[in-house]
């Protein structure tokens, strides 16, 4: 079984008569209860990927498969089974309080009230939300409205989490918070996360598994050992992912 799937998927865009291949050839799966860090230098595909795993691109060639669907075909139906995060962006309303996000949320997905309640209140404390949730989304800080993102992207108890950047912008002890989170989501809920982030930290800390992307390729998939080991004489994981990097430019 598993979770996400791509076989040979790619995907162009034209711009001014020139094709550009954001992402080519990507095959890979990531099995039930995996927590993946994608990493890539700027312009690598990693978002391009990540919006065809939410059925937002149509890949230009090859297939993905998120929970068994194609994402761009049952966009309504996956998104039962996914949540996403964008750190530069909010998928929360910018003028209501929180707390009536999340009541919208409820009602879109169609979420018992119940058990909307006993989720909301298990996230409420997990991530503490309770001092600001009424607070309308444009006063709360940046911490606060990525736990109430965060918070957003989980109440429907999806089976996968893709986060683009979660951790941008936030201060040590709110990256902490946040790291310390996604763990435990991992860990006792088992949803399978798959992670982009420029922060190594982030990838340090939560991934065993570390998939590198590279001018819309895959130029590394293995363990965080293996990456460690595949560049000998290197110590430090920005040291490593800085040789990868540049490699071959
Ligand atoms: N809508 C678009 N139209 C044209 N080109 C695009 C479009 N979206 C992405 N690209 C191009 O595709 C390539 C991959 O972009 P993508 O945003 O997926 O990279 P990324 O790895 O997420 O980068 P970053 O770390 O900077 O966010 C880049 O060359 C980018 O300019």
């Amino acid at each position: 079984m598993t979770m996400i799937e791509l076989n040979q998927a790619g995907r162009t865009f034209k711009v001014k008569r020139r094709t550009v291949h954001a992402v080519r050839d990507l095959t890979f799966t990531v099995a039930p209860g995996e927590f993946v860090g994608y990493l890539g230098p700027n312009g690598a595909g990693k978002s391009t990927t990540i919006k065809m795993l939410c059925g937002i691109l149509t890949p230009s060639s090859g297939t993905v498969r998120v929970a068994g669907l194609d994402p761009s075909r049952r966009r309504t139906t996956l998104a039962r089974h996914i949540g996403v995060v964008f750190g530069q962006r909010t998928t929360l309303w910018w003028d209501l309080p929180l707390k009536d996000s999340f009541e919208l949320i409820r009602l879109l997905y169609k979420v018992d009230r119940k058990v909307f309640a006993e989720r909301l209140a298990e996230l409420t404390a997990t991530l503490d939300l309770g001092p600001f949730m009424s607070t309308p989304v444009r006063q709360l800080s940046l911490g606060q409205r990525m736990r109430g993102d965060l918070a957003a992207a989980l109440l429907h108890a999806p089976e996968v989490l893709v986060l683009d950047e979660p951790t941008i912008g936030l201060d040590v002890v709110s990256k902490a918070g946040i790291r310390e989170f996604l763990a435990r989501i991992n860990a006792e809920r088992g949803t399978t996360v798959l992670l982009t982030t420029h922060d190594l930290g982030d990838i340090e800390r939560l991934c065993r598994r570390v998939m590198l992307i590279d001018h819309g390729r895959l130029a590394f998939d293995g363990t965080l050992d293996d990456l460690m080991a595949s560049a000998p004489g290197l110590s430090s994981i920005e040291e490593v992912v800085t040789h990868l990097y540049t490699a071959g430019r």
